[in-house]
């Protein structure tokens, strides 16, 4: 689903960009452009190179920036760019700071779609920092080829610090904003495999090289990183900010920052089919968190629901143990699940209901056993060819019994009011794209499981997913049926 209708309100990108007008203006983007027969342009989303010739026109028709992208390096989606750099103006217009504004982007990257974007648009003043040479070089060739000096300052880190060296030797610069990208990953394996197979392939193409993605600890220890070194520099930077991509990470963050008792205050970031976190923290004399509130749907989610494992028997009672009994569990109920974390005796777990097969299971196992019986009558009485069709094809059997649920490794499917509504939604929205209706996910939840005294605890958070807290709530029901 586009969550382009959750953009800040003022991203120019709510409405689309007009490949048609882009076609006419730019010779590169005529050819990556290819017309349809109802005169509809369109590029491949897939194809990088097309990415990086749409990221460049718009940069020159909407912001008069003329950019060099090398082929090797991150291609920045500009909708997200824009929305982070909106979300700094609301956090710094509440606060009240409005003249001669001055930040620092970590991790400005070859592009320095940050300063660009900021020293452009508003005229604040960013020092980008960044550990890549290469990119270093050519950040400071777009930010010369724009005339945007003044603004616009490059330091090459190379300790292995983050924030740190820019305030030694009695350097005491001040800032209004920090704001950072930070690589995602934590090594290329997690790379490859950063999205879970129950979401959708992505949309758009991957750009991008490891340095720029990778980092030890991936995004989490990244930004537990900065929020450390933020610590000695409380009155350097009024408001510090970092951008996340996973939402176990923003929960994560914010868990530390609760702990510290420091001030702070989060958003999404919605784009396409794309969604980002932002958080910011300040130990200054703002109450961030009521001058610029988190989006509500973020907020309503927050309260999990905890539950005592009791001991199991014939096993031991750790954590190690009560773990594999739930993947057992998840794996029979169709849930993808995956490790995100693993410290000590704790475990965190991003989960994925894609069908609701926890529901009614007396009935479906019921259901089962007449399909079966059904079957066995087709194939004794060896009746018509249609329903013989209906045997090797499971949409078949269920259209003959649109009651009936048919088990099989890939496919579940029940009447529940979920999945009816997954296949309404999608039906509204996007009829064409119809591929969408086997990823709404019924149920998003983070999993968390660790040791309090003596005592196992299971904890989970509501995330997003059609069936609401109330899926949720069934799922730890039915661990707590099966838990023996
Ligand atoms: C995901 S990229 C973001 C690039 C750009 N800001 C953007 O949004 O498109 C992260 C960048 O951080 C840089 N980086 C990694 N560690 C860093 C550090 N300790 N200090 C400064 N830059 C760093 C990488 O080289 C990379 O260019």
């Amino acid at each position: 689903m586009s969550m382009n209708k959750y953009m800040h309100p003022r991203n120019i990108y709510k409405i689309p960009p007009d490949f048609s007008k882009l076609v006419k203006l730019y010779n590169d983007f005529a050819t990556v452009a290819k017309t349809g027969l109802s005169g509809k342009v369109s590029i491949d989303f897939k194809n990088p190179n097309s990415l990086r010739v749409l990221t460049k026109c718009l940069l020159k028709s909407d912001f008069n920036l003329d950019v060099i992208i090398p082929e090797d390096k991150l291609v920045p989606t500009l909708p997200l760019r824009l929305n982070y750099i909106l979300w700094l103006e609301d956090l710094l217009a509440a606060m009240k700071l409005t003249i001669d504004i001055k930040g620092i982007d970590i991790g400005t990257g070859a592009c320095a779609i940050y300063p660009l974007l900021a020293a452009k648009k508003n005229k604040w003043h960013i020092l980008g920092t960044e550990t890549d040479k290469d990119s270093i070089k050519i950040a400071q060739q777009n930010i010369d080829r724009n005339q945007l000096q003044d603004c616009v300052e490059l330091s090459h880190n190379s300790t292995g610090n983050i924030i740190k060296q820019l305030f030694i030797n009695g350097n005491d610069r001040k800032f209004h904003f920090s704001m950072c990208n930070p690589p995602f990953y934590s090594n290329l394996q997690e790379l490859c495999e950063s999205r879970s197979p129950a979401r959708p392939p992505p949309k758009n193409g991957f750009t991008g090289s490891p340095q720029e993605l990778i980092t030890e600890g991936g995004e989490l220890e990244f930004c537990r990183k900065i929020i450390k070194e933020s610590r000695d520099h409380e009155n350097n930077v009024i408001v510090y900010t970092t951008m996340v991509g996973h939402k176990y990470t923003l929960a994560e963050l914010i868990q530390d920052l609760q702990a510290d008792g420091i001030k702070y205050t989060h958003t999404e970031f919605c784009q396409g089919h794309v969604t980002r976190w932002g958080l910011a923290w300040t130990y200054q004399n703002y109450d961030i968190y009521k001058l610029v509130p988190p989006r509500e749907k973020l907020r309503k989610t927050r309260t999990p629901i905890v539950y005592l494992l009791p001991e199991l028997p014939n096993a031991v009672y750790t954590v190690e143990e009560a773990f594999k009994k739930l993947s057992y569990i998840f794996r029979e109920l169709n849930i993808d699940y995956k490790v995100m974390e693993k410290r000590g005796h704790n475990i965190s777990v991003d989960l994925i209901a894609k069908t609701n097969t926890w529901s009614n299971q007396r009935r479906k196992r019921r259901l089962q056993k007449r399909l079966q019986d059904e079957i066995k009558k087709i194939k004794t009485d060896d009746v018509c060819d249609q329903n013989m069709n209906a045997k090797s094809d499971p949409g078949a059997v269920l259209n003959l019994f649109p009651d009936s649920i048919v088990v099989n490794n890939s496919s579940h499917s029940d009447n529940n009011e979920s999945n009816n509504k997954a296949l309404k939604i999608n039906g509204n929205e996007e009829t064409t794209h119809n591929k969408e209706i086997q990823y709404t996910p019924v149920v998003h939840a983070l999993l968390k499981l660790f040791k309090k005294d003596k005592d196992i605890l299971l904890q989970m958070e509501f995330y997003e997913g059609i069936a609401g807290k109330q899926g949720l709530h069934q799922i730890v029901q039915y661990i707590k049926n099966n838990w023996k």
